[in-house]
């Protein structure tokens, strides 16, 4: 039992020692395990010491890449983004304000949008905010108050500085009297720019704007083009201006205003309508861009706004004040180029059917053109004194002359106010050319209404010349005449006469005989391309016409410069308010349906004019010759005359009947007025009237042209002076006439007078001897005593009754009638001796009985350097002439 428990002990202790090494291995493996999972976590945790360092800092790397790369980019979008809005609002559009100035857009080019501030970016250089107001849309604004006064007043005069002047028209409607950044606009009030409408007018101010979108709908765009904006970039034209209506508040709207709105925020935007609200609600549309503005910043739509300053106040006034200046100062001219034709397609028009040219642009845009032909035959051109009549006719001259040859068309051109600008039509010292369709020109006509007359009697003429064509050749108008006559040469005549009212002044015989010419050429010259324009600034001119009905009915065409009376219809008085350079046309003798508005091109000034006239003229036809210039204030010279150039002296013998050339007559040609002295009882001269210089010239011209008849020494020319005055210009003569002149005075006149009276008795074969007196008058003292049994005065009446016979004649200058007649036997001596006269300062009625038929003497108004000649063996009525100058 022992050794069993013995054993069992020893098992056990065997088991044990074996379950204790056992245990103690694992143990020991334990440990190790222990320490190495110690040694591991403690690595680990070392380890773990220094992860976050690392992922801290690659983290903060990746992020600061990513900044760099979202700042770059978004600098470079805000740098492409400031580049497309100053290509969105260019000029004044965007400008900063220091330094900002108008910068308006030409007639196609769109005027862009209106910065109001920057964007809100942060970190990127700053993005123009822009809103779209001309030709874009409307803006609604709602908010702070001082901030959309700034908005509205950057949008306002960026819109006014883009515009050209006048091209922006403001209407503001503020019933709170908010003022709403009006205030500074108040200068372009003065033009007409700036209006207000009061309180209550809201709904007309909305229907108006309606009314214009309809009208430009319907007449500007027609169905053409689907905005202005196109309209402008497809014809270069913009015919109407951008109206801004500013609504500031006010009650509850109508159902019709808002109806009204609507219409206004749909289809405003495309006829340059638009609006800027405040306060006042505005559907949803794509067309209205909204701005909430609150008083750290402003939105448009969803973006950030921060507000630039408000104008400067000075700026805003500089700026309104001088837009308004330029507008009441009138728009800038259309260039007169708009008229011509391109160089290639001058002269091409064909005129046997009328005449038809532009003269300016209507409100559309379009040409508005003048015809003259059967219908309307004749115009009448009417306005104050600077409105632009002479401007308008030069344009219409150009317009023509640059269409239709001068086989095609003439000119007439009659100016009776003082002034030469009608004188380039003709050749001048200045420069060689002249309009080759001018005929004629008469300037500075002033009182010489015998020129007007010439005028109306030479085309008088032309259209009998004209009249009997037709006749022959059984037609009745031109338009058929030039098909059955096509080698003749009949151009439509124009003839314009400026002032023309001077032609109808006064009622003696010149005036009477002026308007009866006038009416029949205006009756008749319609057939016969023959057409009248008569221009005047005076409303007594249309009023001299109007005794006329007749006459005035004629003249269909009627054009009416700003504020012109009486040339358009009674009740039609759209000249009124006419602006500056525009003219009512109307072919409809003036009445209100026919009116046309034109804007009329500046073509007066030399520069413009002379280009056309210098291209014309190279274009001229070789045998084209200037017009005939008579000018009123030049004084012709002998030299110059043709009939005086004419003269020449026969081979042989003596001239039959020597002309004495007297002065130059008032008419269409240059002629002189001439005085026959054959061997005839009376032909003798008397010059009467107290001015010197002028009967010195009309003795002077004599004498020289009797002289040009006559071989020298063939002729014996007697110079007596009794007037210290007259002496240089009648020794003058008599140094120039060498030795065929002999010199007399007051001692020696007496025998001048014994020894021609008595030289009468031979058979009168000698050579002719003309007695050139010089105020003879004042030798009545000298001429009192006898020489040979008779006095001097006995002498010269016999040299006057018997002289002419035998080719002695005198040429007397007497200063006064009274005295010439005393001279001659007292005031009942018969005075048929003196076969012609030309009278200076002499009335008309000194000249009755026995000088003059019939009674009470010519319509004669002396006037400097005119005479009135007389020859009763020629002559029913008096002749106008103008003395030739001085010689020398
Ligand atoms: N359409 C125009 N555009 C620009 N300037 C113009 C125009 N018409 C006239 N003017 C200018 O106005 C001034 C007056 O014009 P114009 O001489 O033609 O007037 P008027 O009516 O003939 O005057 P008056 O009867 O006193 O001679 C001139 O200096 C002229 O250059």
């Amino acid at each position: 039992m022992a050794d069993r428990r013995a054993q069992l002990v020893d098992r056990v202790r065997g088991m044990l020692a074996e379950a204790l090494g056992a245990s103690r291995t694992r143990l020991a493996t334990a440990s190790a395990d222990l320490a190495a999972a110690r040694e591991r976590a403690a690595r680990v945790r070392r380890a773990a010491g220094v992860v976050p360092e690392r992922v801290g800092a690659e983290r903060d790397r990746r992020l600061a890449e990513i900044e760099a790369r979202h700042a770059t980019r978004i600098a470079e979008l805000a740098r492409r983004a400031a580049a497309a809005a100053e290509r969105a609002a260019p000029g004044a559009g965007s400008a900063e304000w220091a330094g900002w100035r108008p910068t308006p857009v030409s007639r196609a080019e769109p005027p862009g949008a209106a910065r109001i501030g920057t964007v809100r970016v942060p970190g990127a250089e700053p993005v123009p905010a822009l809103l779209p107001l001309l030709d874009g849309g409307h803006v609604a604004l709602t908010g702070d108050e001082r901030g959309c006064e700034t908005v509205v007043a950057a949008l306002l005069l960026r819109a006014v500085g883009r515009g050209a002047p006048g091209t922006v028209r403001l209407v503001g409607y503020d019933p709170d009297q908010l003022g709403g950044g009006l205030a500074g606009f108040a200068p372009l009030g003065t033009a007409g720019l700036l209006t207000f409408v009061g309180p209550g007018g809201l709904g007309g101010l909305l229907d108006d704007l309606v009314e214009q979108i309809r009208r430009i709908n319907e007449t500007v765009l027609a169905g053409e083009h689907a905005s202005l904006r196109e309209l402008a970039e497809a014809t270069g034209r913009r015919p109407e201006p951008w109206r801004v209506a500013v609504l500031l508040g006010g009650d509850e709207l109508s159902r019709h205003e808002r109806g009204q709105l609507d219409r206004i925020v749909r289809a405003g935007a495309a006829c340059g309508v638009h609006l800027v609200v405040w306060g006042v609600a505005l559907p949803d549309a794509p067309s209205v861009t909204r701005v909430r503005v609150e008083p750290d910043g402003a939105w448009i739509g969803p973006l950030p706004v921060r507000l630039d300053p408000p104008p400067p106040a000075t700026l805003l006034t500089l700026t309104c004040r001088e837009v308004a200046r330029v507008v009441s100062a009138g728009p800038a001219p259309t260039p007169f180029t708009d008229l011509l034709p391109p160089p290639e397609s001058m002269w091409r028009e064909d005129s046997a059917v009328a005449l038809t040219a532009p003269i300016g642009e209507g409100p559309d845009g379009r040409p508005v053109l003048l015809t003259l032909g059967d219908y309307p035959p004749h115009a009448l051109i009417g306005g104050p004194s600077g409105t632009g009549k002479t401007n308008l006719i030069f344009a219409w001259i150009g317009a023509l002359a640059s269409r239709y040859s001068p086989a095609e068309l003439e000119f007439y051109l009659l100016d009776f106010k003082e002034g030469v600008s009608f004188a380039r039509f003709a050749q001048g010292r200045r420069d060689p050319s002249w309009l080759p369709h001018m005929r004629l020109v008469g300037i500075n006509v002033n009182t010489d209404r015998e020129f007007g007359l010439a005028l109306l009697r030479f085309l008088a003429e032309e259209l009998r010349r004209r009249a009997d064509a037709a006749k022959k050749h059984e037609v009745t108008k031109l338009a058929e005449l030039r098909a059955v006559d096509p080698a003749g040469h009949w151009p439509r005549i124009v003839a314009v006469v400026d002032e023309f009212q001077m032609l109808l002044a006064g009622r003696d015989a010149v005036a009477r005989e002026a308007a009866d010419l006038l009416e029949d050429l205006a009756r008749r010259g319609r057939s016969q391309g023959i057409h009248l324009v008569l221009a005047s600034q005076d409303v007594r001119g249309i009023e001299a016409l109007w005794g006329r009905p007749a006459l005035v009915a004629q003249f269909t065409l009627r054009i009416a410069l700003p504020k012109a009376l009486r040339i358009l219809a009674e009740r039609n008085d759209a000249a009124q308010s006419l602006p500056k350079y525009h003219a009512v046309v109307n072919a409809e003798s003036g009445l209100a349906e026919g009116n046309q508005v034109a804007r009329i091109p500046s073509a007066g000034d030399w520069e413009t004019w002379s280009g056309l006239q210098h291209r014309l003229w190279r274009m001229r036809p070789a045998e084209a010759a200037p017009a005939r210039l008579f000018d009123g204030d030049a004084v012709p010279r002998l030299v110059d005359a043709p009939d005086f150039r004419a003269l020449a002296a026969p081979q042989v013998g003596t001239p039959r009947g020597p002309v004495a050339l007297l002065g130059e007559i008032i008419d269409v040609q240059a002629r002189s007025a001439a005085m026959r002295l054959p061997r005839a009882p009376g032909r003798n001269l008397a010059v009467l009237g107290t001015r010197i210089d002028e009967a010195c010239a009309v003795l002077d011209a004599a004498a020289r042209s009797l002289a040009r008849q006559h071989r020298p020494g063939s002729a014996r020319f007697s110079i007596a002076c009794l007037d210290p005055d007259a002496d240089p210009a009648a020794r003058a003569l008599y140094e120039d006439l060498a030795d065929d002149a002999a010199w007399y005075d007051e001692e020696t006149v007496a025998e001048l007078m014994a020894e021609t009276a008595q030289g009468l008795g031979g058979s009168g074969g000698g050579a002719p001897h003309y007695l050139l007196l010089f105020a003879v008058d004042a030798a009545a003292g000298s001429l009192a005593g006898r020489v040979g049994g008779r006095s001097g005065l006995e002498h010269l009446r016999r040299i006057l009754h018997d002289g002419p016979e035998r080719r002695t004649h005198v040429l007397a200058w007497w200063r006064g009638v009274a005295r010439m007649r005393a001279d001659l036997g007292g005031p009942a001596a018969r005075t048929d001796q003196i076969g012609a006269w030309v009278a200076l300062d002499t009335h008309g009625g000194e000249l009755g009985s026995s000088l003059y038929p019939g009674t009470g003497g010519p319509d004669w108004y002396p006037r400097p350097w005119r005479g009135l000649f007389f020859d009763r063996a020629v002559h029913r009525t008096g002749q106008t002439i103008i003395p030739y100058g001085p010689s020398r």
